[in-house]
Protein backbone atom coordinates (compact mmCIF):
# COMPACT_ATOMS: atom_id res chain seq x y z
CA UNK A 1 0.00 0.00 0.00
CA UNK A 2 1.40 3.66 -0.72
CA UNK A 3 1.64 6.23 2.56
CA UNK A 4 -1.10 8.24 1.12
CA UNK A 5 -3.60 5.40 1.05
CA UNK A 6 -2.87 4.42 4.27
CA UNK A 7 -3.34 7.85 5.70
CA UNK A 8 -6.62 8.04 4.19
CA UNK A 9 -8.02 4.64 5.69
CA UNK A 10 -6.18 5.34 8.88
CA UNK A 11 -7.75 8.69 8.72
CA UNK A 12 -11.24 7.05 7.41
CA UNK A 13 -11.01 4.46 10.04
CA UNK A 14 -10.24 7.22 13.09
CA UNK A 15 -13.30 9.37 11.81
CA UNK A 16 -15.25 6.89 11.86
CA UNK A 17 -14.82 5.78 15.21
CA UNK A 18 -15.12 9.12 16.43
CA UNK A 19 -11.74 9.03 17.51
CA UNK A 20 -10.34 12.30 15.17
CA UNK A 21 -12.35 14.19 13.01
CA UNK A 22 -11.01 13.87 9.45
CA UNK A 23 -10.06 17.60 9.02
CA UNK A 24 -8.26 16.96 12.96
CA UNK A 25 -5.93 14.00 11.02
CA UNK A 26 -4.99 15.83 8.45
CA UNK A 27 -4.10 19.14 10.38
CA UNK A 28 -2.83 17.51 13.40
CA UNK A 29 -0.61 15.51 11.44
CA UNK A 30 1.16 17.97 9.27
CA UNK A 31 1.06 20.96 12.01
CA UNK A 32 0.74 21.15 15.26
CA UNK A 33 -2.97 21.14 16.65
CA UNK A 34 -5.14 23.23 19.41
CA UNK A 35 -6.01 20.70 21.80
CA UNK A 36 -8.96 22.32 23.18
CA UNK A 37 -11.01 19.76 23.99
CA UNK A 38 -8.71 16.82 24.21
CA UNK A 39 -9.15 15.06 27.83
CA UNK A 40 -6.27 15.37 29.72
CA UNK A 41 -4.42 12.20 30.22
CA UNK A 42 -4.85 12.50 34.11
CA UNK A 43 -2.65 8.84 35.00
CA UNK A 44 0.29 10.01 32.48
CA UNK A 45 0.61 13.47 34.51
CA UNK A 46 0.38 11.92 38.09
CA UNK A 47 3.12 9.27 36.57
CA UNK A 48 5.45 12.28 35.56
CA UNK A 49 5.13 14.16 38.56
CA UNK A 50 5.43 11.38 41.05
CA UNK A 51 8.38 9.90 39.45
CA UNK A 52 9.78 13.23 38.36
CA UNK A 53 9.53 15.97 40.75
CA UNK A 54 10.89 15.08 44.16
CA UNK A 55 10.49 16.37 47.64
CA UNK A 56 7.36 18.39 47.01
CA UNK A 57 4.36 16.80 47.93
CA UNK A 58 2.05 19.55 48.01
CA UNK A 59 2.61 21.17 44.60
CA UNK A 60 2.75 17.29 43.61
CA UNK A 61 -0.49 17.20 44.73
CA UNK A 62 -2.27 20.31 44.07
CA UNK A 63 -1.22 20.57 40.62
CA UNK A 64 -3.07 17.53 39.68
CA UNK A 65 -6.15 18.28 41.05
CA UNK A 66 -6.41 21.43 39.99
CA UNK A 67 -5.54 20.91 35.87
CA UNK A 68 -7.53 17.23 36.35
CA UNK A 69 -10.48 19.58 37.84
CA UNK A 70 -9.69 22.39 35.27
CA UNK A 71 -9.62 20.06 31.64
CA UNK A 72 -12.38 18.21 32.52
CA UNK A 73 -14.72 20.92 33.51
CA UNK A 74 -16.42 21.73 30.45
CA UNK A 75 -17.79 24.83 31.94
CA UNK A 76 -15.17 26.25 33.28
CA UNK A 77 -15.99 29.79 34.08
CA UNK A 78 -12.77 31.58 34.51
CA UNK A 79 -9.08 30.61 32.83
CA UNK A 80 -6.68 28.28 35.19
CA UNK A 81 -4.40 30.30 37.19
CA UNK A 82 -1.26 29.13 39.10
CA UNK A 83 1.01 30.47 41.30
CA UNK A 84 3.94 28.72 41.85
CA UNK A 85 6.29 30.13 44.84
CA UNK A 86 9.70 28.85 46.35
CA UNK A 87 13.55 28.75 46.86
CA UNK A 88 15.66 28.55 43.38
CA UNK A 89 16.11 25.38 41.89
CA UNK A 90 13.07 23.35 44.07
CA UNK A 91 11.11 23.03 40.55
CA UNK A 92 9.15 25.51 39.66
CA UNK A 93 10.25 25.60 35.98
CA UNK A 94 10.08 21.71 35.64
CA UNK A 95 6.77 21.39 36.93
CA UNK A 96 5.80 24.03 34.32
CA UNK A 97 7.97 22.05 31.78
CA UNK A 98 5.71 18.81 32.63
CA UNK A 99 3.11 20.85 32.67
CA UNK A 100 3.02 22.02 28.94
CA UNK A 101 4.29 18.51 27.66
CA UNK A 102 1.67 17.07 28.79
CA UNK A 103 -0.85 19.18 27.29
CA UNK A 104 1.10 19.54 24.37
CA UNK A 105 3.72 16.98 23.02
CA UNK A 106 6.17 19.58 22.14
CA UNK A 107 5.99 21.03 25.78
CA UNK A 108 7.46 24.06 25.84
CA UNK A 109 8.53 24.42 22.20
CA UNK A 110 4.74 24.57 21.53
CA UNK A 111 3.05 27.04 19.48
CA UNK A 112 0.60 26.86 22.19
CA UNK A 113 2.53 27.32 25.36
CA UNK A 114 4.12 30.95 26.02
CA UNK A 115 7.12 32.02 28.34
CA UNK A 116 7.79 35.58 29.42
CA UNK A 117 10.67 36.19 31.48
CA UNK A 118 10.45 39.66 33.59
CA UNK A 119 14.26 40.65 32.90
CA UNK A 120 14.10 39.67 29.18
CA UNK A 121 10.86 41.19 28.18
CA UNK A 122 9.64 43.75 30.38
CA UNK A 123 13.43 45.02 31.43
CA UNK A 124 12.66 48.88 31.22
CA UNK A 125 9.93 50.37 34.63
CA UNK A 126 9.81 53.69 32.50
CA UNK A 127 7.97 51.42 29.38
CA UNK A 128 5.27 49.65 32.04
CA UNK A 129 2.30 51.42 29.94
CA UNK A 130 4.34 49.53 26.55
CA UNK A 131 4.35 46.38 28.30
CA UNK A 132 0.84 46.38 29.11
CA UNK A 133 -0.63 47.01 25.95
CA UNK A 134 1.93 44.42 24.09
CA UNK A 135 1.04 41.74 26.88
CA UNK A 136 -2.55 42.30 26.36
CA UNK A 137 -2.57 41.91 22.81
CA UNK A 138 -0.25 38.96 22.48
CA UNK A 139 -2.10 37.30 24.97
CA UNK A 140 -5.76 38.10 22.90
CA UNK A 141 -3.97 36.62 19.88
CA UNK A 142 -2.87 33.66 20.85
CA UNK A 143 -5.87 32.84 22.77
CA UNK A 144 -8.16 33.99 19.40
CA UNK A 145 -5.86 31.58 18.09
CA UNK A 146 -6.20 28.86 20.55
CA UNK A 147 -8.41 28.45 23.45
CA UNK A 148 -6.11 26.58 25.36
CA UNK A 149 -3.14 28.31 24.96
CA UNK A 150 -0.71 28.18 28.31
CA UNK A 151 1.24 31.54 29.32
CA UNK A 152 4.04 30.91 31.82
CA UNK A 153 5.18 33.81 33.99
CA UNK A 154 9.07 33.47 35.09
CA UNK A 155 10.71 35.65 37.18
CA UNK A 156 7.35 37.79 38.70
CA UNK A 157 9.42 38.73 41.76
CA UNK A 158 11.44 41.12 39.09
CA UNK A 159 8.15 42.14 37.66
CA UNK A 160 7.49 45.65 37.86
CA UNK A 161 4.51 46.26 40.04
CA UNK A 162 1.19 46.90 37.91
CA UNK A 163 2.44 44.94 34.94
CA UNK A 164 0.43 42.05 35.94
CA UNK A 165 -2.50 43.92 36.08
CA UNK A 166 -3.38 44.43 32.43
CA UNK A 167 -3.99 41.08 32.15
CA UNK A 168 -6.87 41.28 34.88
CA UNK A 169 -9.48 41.41 32.53
CA UNK A 170 -8.46 38.42 30.92
CA UNK A 171 -8.37 36.19 34.10
CA UNK A 172 -11.71 37.21 35.71
CA UNK A 173 -15.27 35.84 35.36
CA UNK A 174 -16.25 36.83 31.99
CA UNK A 175 -17.83 34.84 29.05
CA UNK A 176 -15.98 36.52 26.74
CA UNK A 177 -13.93 39.95 26.30
CA UNK A 178 -13.97 41.67 22.97
CA UNK A 179 -15.73 38.48 21.10
CA UNK A 180 -12.73 36.04 22.60
CA UNK A 181 -13.25 33.47 25.42
CA UNK A 182 -10.27 32.79 28.36
CA UNK A 183 -12.10 30.48 30.11
CA UNK A 184 -9.93 27.08 28.65
CA UNK A 185 -6.56 28.95 28.92
CA UNK A 186 -3.85 28.37 31.68
CA UNK A 187 -1.58 31.21 32.90
CA UNK A 188 1.46 29.79 35.28
CA UNK A 189 3.06 32.35 37.41
CA UNK A 190 6.57 32.06 38.97
CA UNK A 191 8.32 33.26 42.04
CA UNK A 192 10.95 32.92 44.62
CA UNK A 193 8.81 35.83 46.70
CA UNK A 194 7.52 33.84 49.24
CA UNK A 195 10.10 31.54 49.77
CA UNK A 196 11.38 32.71 53.29
CA UNK A 197 7.90 32.00 54.38
CA UNK A 198 7.63 28.16 53.18
CA UNK A 199 11.27 27.67 54.69
CA UNK A 200 10.45 29.37 57.99
CA UNK A 201 7.12 26.62 58.01
CA UNK A 202 8.77 23.55 56.71
CA UNK A 203 11.90 24.23 59.21
CA UNK A 204 9.56 24.52 62.15
CA UNK A 205 7.80 21.66 60.99
CA UNK A 206 11.71 19.78 60.88
CA UNK A 207 12.28 21.41 64.45
CA UNK A 208 9.53 19.88 66.04
CA UNK A 209 10.30 16.57 64.93
CA UNK A 210 7.37 16.36 62.32
CA UNK A 211 7.37 14.92 58.77
CA UNK A 212 7.59 17.46 55.79
CA UNK A 213 4.59 15.06 54.11
CA UNK A 214 2.75 16.64 56.78
CA UNK A 215 2.86 19.80 55.65
CA UNK A 216 -0.67 20.61 54.30
CA UNK A 217 -1.38 23.19 52.02
CA UNK A 218 -3.85 25.29 54.35
CA UNK A 219 -0.55 25.76 56.33
CA UNK A 220 1.03 27.85 53.68
CA UNK A 221 -1.54 28.77 51.10
CA UNK A 222 -3.17 32.02 53.52
CA UNK A 223 0.47 33.07 54.47
CA UNK A 224 1.51 32.84 51.04
CA UNK A 225 -0.95 35.19 49.24
CA UNK A 226 -1.14 37.16 52.24
CA UNK A 227 2.94 37.77 52.10
CA UNK A 228 3.07 38.16 48.27
CA UNK A 229 -0.24 40.89 48.11
CA UNK A 230 2.20 42.82 50.65
CA UNK A 231 5.46 42.29 49.35
CA UNK A 232 6.77 44.72 46.96
CA UNK A 233 9.09 42.76 45.17
CA UNK A 234 6.43 39.91 44.45
CA UNK A 235 4.87 41.23 41.32
CA UNK A 236 1.67 40.97 42.73
CA UNK A 237 2.39 43.48 45.17
CA UNK A 238 -1.44 45.18 45.65
CA UNK A 239 -2.33 43.00 42.45
CA UNK A 240 -6.35 42.94 41.95
CA UNK A 241 -5.43 39.22 40.61
CA UNK A 242 -5.31 38.59 44.83
CA UNK A 243 -8.07 41.37 45.54
CA UNK A 244 -10.17 40.05 43.30
CA UNK A 245 -9.42 36.64 44.15
CA UNK A 246 -8.69 35.24 40.37
CA UNK A 247 -5.40 33.38 41.18
CA UNK A 248 -6.87 29.90 42.05
CA UNK A 249 -3.94 28.09 43.72
CA UNK A 250 -1.12 29.74 45.21
CA UNK A 251 1.73 26.39 45.34
CA UNK A 252 4.27 26.67 47.66
CA UNK A 253 7.62 24.58 46.62
CA UNK A 254 9.44 23.16 49.75
CA UNK A 255 13.26 23.38 50.34
CA UNK A 256 15.43 20.79 49.26
CA UNK A 257 17.12 18.66 51.49
CA UNK A 258 20.11 16.43 50.85
CA UNK A 259 18.70 13.10 50.23
CA UNK A 260 16.47 14.94 47.44
CA UNK A 261 19.37 16.34 45.69
CA UNK A 262 21.01 12.86 45.76
CA UNK A 263 17.75 12.05 43.91
CA UNK A 264 18.32 14.89 41.59
CA UNK A 265 21.85 13.89 40.78
CA UNK A 266 20.80 10.11 40.35
CA UNK A 267 17.66 11.35 38.05
CA UNK A 268 20.65 13.28 35.93
CA UNK A 269 22.57 10.12 35.43
CA UNK A 270 19.85 8.24 34.06
CA UNK A 271 18.85 11.21 31.66
CA UNK A 272 22.58 11.13 30.42
CA UNK A 273 22.52 7.32 29.91
CA UNK A 274 25.35 6.68 32.45
CA UNK A 275 24.97 3.97 35.08
CA UNK A 276 24.13 5.48 38.64
CA UNK A 277 27.18 5.02 40.47
CA UNK A 278 26.38 6.00 44.31
CA UNK A 279 29.82 7.18 45.06
CA UNK A 280 29.47 9.97 42.56
CA UNK A 281 25.97 11.18 43.82
CA UNK A 282 27.50 11.33 47.14
CA UNK A 283 30.24 13.66 45.96
CA UNK A 284 28.11 15.99 43.63
CA UNK A 285 25.46 16.74 46.70
CA UNK A 286 28.37 16.73 49.35
CA UNK A 287 29.98 19.72 47.14
CA UNK A 288 26.36 21.22 47.67
CA UNK A 289 25.95 24.23 50.22
CA UNK A 290 23.03 23.85 52.95
CA UNK A 291 21.58 26.03 55.25
CA UNK A 292 20.15 27.39 57.95
CA UNK A 293 24.23 27.93 59.50
CA UNK A 294 23.89 25.68 61.88
CA UNK A 295 21.70 22.60 60.85
CA UNK A 296 22.23 22.69 57.10
CA UNK A 297 19.34 20.89 56.22
CA UNK A 298 18.26 22.74 52.78
CA UNK A 299 20.03 23.13 49.93
CA UNK A 300 20.86 26.80 49.26
CA UNK A 301 20.04 26.42 45.06
CA UNK A 302 17.70 23.18 45.19
CA UNK A 303 19.11 21.03 42.30
CA UNK A 304 19.75 24.01 40.58
CA UNK A 305 23.69 23.59 39.58
CA UNK A 306 23.48 19.50 39.80
CA UNK A 307 24.10 19.57 36.43
CA UNK A 308 27.08 21.51 36.01
CA UNK A 309 28.39 19.95 38.93
CA UNK A 310 27.63 16.61 37.32
CA UNK A 311 30.21 17.81 34.54
CA UNK A 312 33.54 17.33 37.20
CA UNK A 313 32.91 14.08 37.86
N1 LIG B 1 11.88 19.09 43.08
C1 LIG B 1 12.64 18.69 42.04
N2 LIG B 1 12.56 17.42 41.60
C2 LIG B 1 13.33 17.01 40.56
N3 LIG B 1 14.21 17.79 39.92
C3 LIG B 1 14.31 19.07 40.31
C4 LIG B 1 13.53 19.59 41.38
N4 LIG B 1 13.86 20.87 41.56
C5 LIG B 1 14.77 21.16 40.64
N5 LIG B 1 15.05 20.08 39.87
C6 LIG B 1 16.06 20.02 38.79
O1 LIG B 1 16.81 21.22 38.81
C7 LIG B 1 16.64 21.96 37.63
C8 LIG B 1 16.45 23.43 37.96
O2 LIG B 1 15.21 23.61 38.64
P1 LIG B 1 14.10 24.67 38.23
O3 LIG B 1 14.58 25.46 37.06
O4 LIG B 1 12.79 24.00 38.07
O5 LIG B 1 14.09 25.59 39.51
P2 LIG B 1 13.17 26.83 39.83
O6 LIG B 1 12.41 26.49 41.06
O7 LIG B 1 12.39 27.22 38.65
O8 LIG B 1 14.29 27.92 40.20
P3 LIG B 1 14.33 29.53 40.01
O9 LIG B 1 13.39 30.09 41.04
O10 LIG B 1 15.74 29.89 40.30
O11 LIG B 1 13.91 29.81 38.60
C9 LIG B 1 15.43 21.34 36.93
O12 LIG B 1 15.54 21.42 35.54
C10 LIG B 1 15.45 19.92 37.42
O13 LIG B 1 16.32 19.17 36.61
Amino acid sequence: LEPVTVAISIAAVSALSGYLTYSDFFSCRFSECCKEDRPLNVSALKLDLEKKLFGQHLATEVILKALTGFRNNKNSKKPLTLSLHGWAGTGKNFVSQIVAENLYPKGLKSNFVHLFVSTLHFPHEQQIKLYQNQLQKWIRGNVSACGLSVFIFDEMDKLHPGIIDAIKPFLDYYEQVDGISYRKAIFIFLSNAGGDLITKTTLDFWRAGRKREEIQLKDLEPVLSVGVFNNKHSGLWRSGLIDRNLIDYFIPFLPLEYRHVKMCVRAEMQARGVAVDEDIVTRVADEMTFFPKDEKIYSDKGCKTVQSRLDFH
